[in-house]
């Protein structure tokens, strides 16, 4: 493989010269764990080779956020260490794009799901899985990436073709710049209009919910099982995955896959406007109600309640509607605590990259200020 095939172009050329002259070569991150990063180096620019590296101290250092360390589909500067000795990550290269999330709640944590990611595809279906509102969020998280928006609308062989295509003009309307195709990947039906976005240095994400039939489509794109393991749990009876670190994997006809945990989660994150937002329509009902204080309890002309009984809406959601408080107050307890821990974990994977013994005196020093 060459670096031309990994991405590699005049921007990063240009942005690596001044690491050039130092004798580090450049590489791109396919993997993120723990305690180490992955790579494809370009030694040779013609054959790139795999290879582990470690996180630099200044690199580590110099970082503001998270956000700032590389992540996977990053391209860096790698000083190679001689036998016995960790290649290093010295510098990170600028990023042309990069597909992120906000951490939930009220933190301005910025999350990278991958860098320099040209073409971010949203897998759903035009059955339960059908939510515009949520499809907007992506919508929005890809446009600040600067990549390309493209909807997979699945399962096409579950729902009717009118039903289907309803959907996926919808999605369209909803994001005019996204191109929205109709697919089955159990079928392998649709898939190949993939392979138009899939060229030599095309970095591709797959997103959607849990599901949706996301690792069914890579299994199809890969052409044999790739890291997704289907194994049925014996005791619960569901399948479950054990992918479990970042991976940037180049596909055999060209191009490449991000795959990432992180963007399975993407779909579990709801904040306090979604959460009210999905309720709009209630809200709506709440201005016929007679009295501006109407709790839809008991109170007369309680325009609510008069829809649950007149059977055009249901009476879970309303419910539902007037436990919004307590919801509330739920997703505020939860983006915490799970923040708390993305920030005690980033704490942790610090620490733990910098255990190249150079790089942690150094990194000493520099905390006490000495030259
Ligand atoms: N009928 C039908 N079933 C599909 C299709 N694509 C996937 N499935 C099925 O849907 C189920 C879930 O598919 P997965 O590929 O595991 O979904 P996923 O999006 O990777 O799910 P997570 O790993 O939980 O995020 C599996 O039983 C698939 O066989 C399709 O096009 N049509
Ligand atoms: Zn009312």
């Amino acid at each position: 493989m060459t670096l031309a095939e990994l991405g590699w172009d005049e921007f990063f050329a240009e942005a690596f010269a001044p690491f050039q002259a130092k004798g580090w070569f450049p590489a791109r991150l396919i993997r993120e764990t723990t305690i180490n990063y992955s790579a494809f180096v370009g030694e040779d620019p013609e054959d790139v080779e795999e290879v582990d590296l470690v996180l630099s101290g200044k690199v580590w250092h110099d970082a503001g956020t998270d956000a700032d360390l590389p992540a996977v589909g990053d391209w860096v500067a790698v000083e190679l260490g001689g036998e016995n000795q960790d290649h290093v990550i010295r510098a990170r290269l600028p990023r042309k794009s990069c597909f992120s999330r906000k951490m939930p709640g009220k933190s301005v944590e910025e999350q990278v799901i991958g860098a320099n990611v040209d073409v971010v595809a949203v897998v759903t279906d035009s059955g339960p899985d059908h939510n515009p509102r949520r499809m907007e969020r992506y919508f929005t998280l890809i446009g600040r990436a600067g990549a390309k928006p493209v909807v997979l609308v699945n399962k096409s062989d579950l729902f009717p073709k009118s039903h289907n295509e309803a959907c996926a003009d919808e999605l369209r309307v909803l994001c005019p710049e996204a191109d929205v195709h109709v697919t089955s990947a159990l079928n392998n039906k649709g898939l190949d209009v993939l392979q138009s976005y899939l060229k030599d240095g095309i970095t591709m994400c797959v997103v959607g919910s849990s599901g949706v039939g996301k690792s069914t489509l890579v299994n199809q794109l890969y052409g044999e099982e790739w890291q997704f393991t289907d194994d049925v749990n014996e005791v619960t009876g569901k399948g479950r995955h054990t992918t479990t670190s970042r991976e940037l994997v180049p596909l055999p006809f060209g191009g490449m896959l991000i795959d990432n945990p992180g963007m399975r989660e993407i779909q579990m994150w709801t904040d306090e406007q979604t959460l009210r937002e999905s309720f709009a329509d209630v809200e709506a009902m709440a201005i016929e109600c007679r009295f501006a204080d109407c709790k839809h309890g008991n109170d007369k002309g309680c325009a609510i309640r008069a829809a649950v009984e007149g059977g055009t809406l249901d009476l879970h959601r309303l419910e539902s509607f007037l436990n919004l408080d307590d919801e509330i107050g739920k997703l505020r307890k939860l983006a915490k605590k799970r923040q708390m821990t993305v920030e005690r974990w980033a704490k942790r994977t610090h620490r733990v990259k910098a255990r190249n013994l150079e790089d942690r005196i150094q990194l000493e020093k520099d905390e006490r200020g000495d030259l």
